[in-house]
């Protein structure tokens, strides 16, 4: 009885950290999101899967509002973070995009030292004090499991690392500046398996801190580290559910067909 009042309760409290609801989006004419609507709770891992152009990537820049900097985009509906509408209610999106951080397919590090690459949104935000600096650039890289290997080497070149650490680089510069949120777009596509498996690794424990949403073509990968699945079909968000149940029982026929490899 205690058990199912806990649970009510942790139903009801502060559930969702990201919404979009009704969410039309259109490259000029081209439509490439249809109607879609999700919430997202918070300290979980979301996956977005689907063929092709569905419309994955779309969506997630559409968290941080990254589909602005495209011309001859027009988004309808609304997309929350903690219920605030962020294309109606802020005004400031360099500000709020402080809180997303992003990680994309291809390791992006600057051409900059290790220490310099996860300091740099800190500087940027005007953080002068040595030991501040010191301090979050520790801790964001043993977050980001790679403190061990490069402690040693901070004033290293972060190009001189394996695409694999580059890639625990981008996620600490990304954690560095304390978002909320991590969207990451096929972050272990690029990476070879051991690699792969020390991201999945990571985002499984991220998870205690960030609001995850992840892209992913690798269905084994979504099963293995995502509380939700929500599989996208020419831009609809066909079926959004737990994982274990996406990938054994799917409700809907495409979902199925999807899984099972029959298209895509
Ligand atoms: N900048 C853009 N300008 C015009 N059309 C775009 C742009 N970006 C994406 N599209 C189109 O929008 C649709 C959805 O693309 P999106 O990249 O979101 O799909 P996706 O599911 O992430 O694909 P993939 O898995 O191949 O990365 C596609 O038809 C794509 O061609």
């Amino acid at each position: 009885m205690v058990q199912k009042n806990d649970s009510l309760a942790k139903q009801n409290y502060g559930m969702y950290k990201l919404r979009a609801k009704d969410l039309n989006l259109y490259y000029g004419k081209k439509q490439a999101l249809k109607d879609v609507t999700i919430n997202i709770t918070a300290n979980t891992v979301t996956a977005f899967i689907g063929p092709s152009g569905c419309g994955k990537s779309t969506f997630l820049r559409c968290f941080n509002r990254m589909n602005d900097l495209i011309p001859d985009v027009t988004i309808k509906g609304e997309v929350m973070i903690d219920d605030v509408d962020i294309y109606k209610n802020i005004i400031d999106v360099y500000a709020y995009r402080k809180q997303i951080g992003m990680v994309f397919q291809k390791p992006n590090p600057f051409p900059k030292s290790i220490f310099e690459n996860v300091a740099f949104g800190l500087r940027i935000n005007g953080e002068k004090s040595k030991s501040v600096l010191d301090e979050t650039v520790e801790n964001a890289l043993k977050q980001a499991a790679l403190w061990d290997e490069v402690k040693d080497n901070l004033q290293k070149s972060a190009m001189a690392l394996s695409g694999g650490q580059q890639q625990r680089l981008c996620i600490a510069r990304a954690i560095a500046v304390q978002p909320s949120v991590l969207l990451m777009d096929e972050p272990a596509s690029a990476l070879d398996p051991i690699s792969t498996a020390k991201i999945e690794e990571l985002i499984y424990e991220l998870k205690n801190k960030f609001t995850i949403v992840i892209v992913t073509h690798n269905m084994q990968q979504a099963a293995r580290i995502s509380d939700k699945t929500a599989f996208f079909y020419l831009g609809e968000l066909i079926e959004y559910d737990n994982t274990d149940k996406i990938f054994t029982n799917p409700t809907k026929n495409a979902t199925q067909n999807y899984i099972t490899g029959r298209f895509g």
